[in-house]
């Protein structure tokens, strides 16, 4: 339910909203107003917290669109627009310059609201009945709260109207000769209304994939990156002096800062913008080496995985909904037919056996190469503000860890994991695999390309092309598990200084996933004993750098808030 509560001052329409949320366990409760407010103000918010409970988890925060993404399955109650604008409109100096636009604005949040997936009921004032203001500052608030509550109207599931404690509920639809009515009845010039816009489709939860055109691989050079630029260094510098007036001590928030820091710098800008568009492509493959028993799971799997992940159902669905990540799946070489809109730059049906340095020709490496490049470039293109890469096939620790052990100097044993949860026999056949790949390895250990072909498979060097793609667009990207730092590895030495746009979401109990971070210099984010793969662990950092973003943003500073600082 995505409900929008209009009406007038102590029309009930609170009450109304939060009626509408009683049967929800716990409901988050995004206030708006300002909380410096003078003491009537206030009074009026304990009203309000008085009469809604233990029920409700109140947040502070004009950041709405964030919020929404950072938890879109939560029941959300958010009171209300008519403060959010008002921020908006001091924010921006709108008040007094009639050309500030606050469409973009509006249009993320409708955006942010529309990705919802839990309950939520948004309470605006309908200000639209009264007279027109006689100010310029009053008429420009009443225009573009007209509008904000038309947008949001559009993007919700029902709008009522609220006066004197009853419910009007509103059609999506005018009658045509309605809006020359109402301005006849109150005497005005009939206004051109803009036309209600129909409930944006919700997107399938399936495959956003399918929207982005196919490019031709061959036509994508795979082997040459331009030389990555770091991210600004300035603005570090600017990102650390902001970080000192916020009300806390000195580094008070650890990690948090230095996330948020990082953020600044490749966005180029503090405070930095919050995340409106991070997506995960899970990159899928089998490996020939699976089907000599290196993994507790039939290779069957990756493909009904894959179908899986493209129906919503997987964990990484699920982990995406609550952060607002967009999850898209690609079949490199699933070893059997997949959906052809996952399918479309599949390199061949299994990749073959690393133990021999056959996985991939040159010429499949490079087609593999060129499409996680493209992944990479079509999700910039289309406004995707932080990538993340997954992986999706049984079998593939194995070959993650010919490539960590060979890269980073370590023996098979050491690398050696237990993958899906493999029982003692298969660990000694997985570690007698990986020992022969690291033979045909070890050759290409100064080729990138020759590596991914000899032991890589399609799905890890479509991965390395996309994190080493991500670097070249100064797009940020966040590395998962063992598999998708095996591809880290090489794709930070065919783009050298890559790594500095990366964080590693998470560490995985694969002993190699350690060893890689430390070659690329990566801390984890998050530390929570997850082996799944998929982008999971990396899609469960995403709501904390969105956190880190809103500390740059949000927080008060001492001389805001009135708080003495430290010696
Ligand atoms: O991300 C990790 O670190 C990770 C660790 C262990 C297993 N996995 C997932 O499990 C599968 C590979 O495990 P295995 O035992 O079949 O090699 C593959 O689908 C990976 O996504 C992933
Ligand atoms: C069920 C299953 C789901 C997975 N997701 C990533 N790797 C996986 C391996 C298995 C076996």
């Amino acid at each position: 339910m995505r409900a929008l509560v209009l009406g007038g001052i102590r029309s009930g329409k609170s009450a109304h909203a939060e009626e509408l949320l009683s049967g929800a366990p716990a409901v988050r409760y995004i206030a708006t107003g300002d909380p410096d407010g003078d003491q009537a103000w206030r009074d009026r918010i304990d009203e309000h917290r008085r009469r809604r409970g233990d029920r409700y988890r109140t947040v502070e925060s004009r950041n709405l669109a964030g919020l929404l993404r950072a938890a879109p399955a939560d029941a959300t109650l958010i009171d209300d627009l008519g403060t959010w604008l008002t921020a908006r409109l001091d924010a921006t100096g709108a008040w007094d310059d009639p050309t500030v636009d606050l469409s973009a604005e509006i249009d993320d949040l409708c955006a942010a609201i529309a990705d919802v997936t839990g309950d939520l009921v948004i309470v605006s004032p309908e200000v639209g009945l009264a007279v027109v203001p006689a100010t310029a500052s009053g008429r420009r608030f009443a225009d573009d709260l007209g509008r904000l509550n038309a947008a949001v109207a559009a993007v919700c599931d029902t709008a009522t109207l609220v006066v004197a404690g009853r419910t009007l509920d509103l059609q999506a639809t005018a009658a045509p000769d309605a809006p020359a009515a109402v301005a006849a009845a109150v005497q005005l010039e009939p206004v051109q209304l803009e036309p209600v816009q129909p409930a944006a489709p919700r997107p399938a939860p399936s495959m956003p994939t399918a929207d982005l055109p196919t490019v031709d691989l061959d036509a994508v050079d795979a082997e040459v990156f331009p030389a990555v630029e770091l991210p600004d260094h300035r603005i570090v510098d600017e990102a650390r002096a902001r970080q000192l007036q916020l009300t806390k001590p000195p580094l008070a928030l650890g990690r948090l800062e230095e996330l948020g820091n990082w953020m600044s710098a490749c966005q180029g800008v503090c405070p930095p913008r919050p995340l409106t568009a991070p997506a995960v492509v899970v990159f899928a493959g089998d490996h020939a080496v699976a089907t000599d028993g290196v993994s507790a799971y039939p290779p069957e799997v990756t493909a009904q995985m894959v179908a899986n992940i493209a129906s919503g159902g997987a964990a990484i669905n699920v982990l995406s909904r609550r952060a607002g990540v967009a999850v898209h799946v690609l079949d490199m070489a699933v070893a059997a037919d997949t959906d052809p809109r996952v399918s479309r730059y599949k390199v061949r049906s299994g990749s073959g056996d690393l133990r021999r340095g056959e996985s991939l020709t040159i010429a499949e490496a490079r087609r593999a190469v060129a499409a996680g490049r493209t992944m990479a470039d079509q999700l910039v293109d289309s406004g995707a503000d932080l990538l993340i890469a997954g992986d999706m096939g049984i079998g593939n620790t194995t070959p993650a860890s010919v490539l960590i052990g060979t890269l980073t100097d370590r023996e098979p044993v050491v690398v050696v994991g237990r993958g899906t949860g493999i029982d003692d026999a298969t660990w000694i056949r997985k570690t007698a695999a990986i020992r022969d790949g690291m033979r045909y390895a070890r050759r290409y250990r100064n080729e990138p390309l020759a590596l991914l072909a000899a032991v890589a498979g399609a799905d890890i060097a479509a991965m390395a092309g996309f994190l080493a793609q991500a670097a070249v667009r100064r797009t940020p990207a966040l590395v998962d598990g063992v598999i998708t730092a095996a591809a880290a590895l090489v794709a930070h030495r065919m783009a050298p200084g890559a790594a500095s746009w990366w964080q590693a979401g998470h560490l995985s109990t694969e002993p190699a996933h350690r060893f890689a971070l430390d070659d690329l210099g990566l801390a984890p984010i998050l530390d929570l004993s997850m082996r799944l793969g998929e982008g999971t662990g990396a899609v469960a950092a995403v709501p904390l750098i969105a956190s880190s973003i809103d500390i740059l943003t949000d927080m008060a500073t001492f001389g805001e808030a009135g708080v003495s600082g430290g010696e």
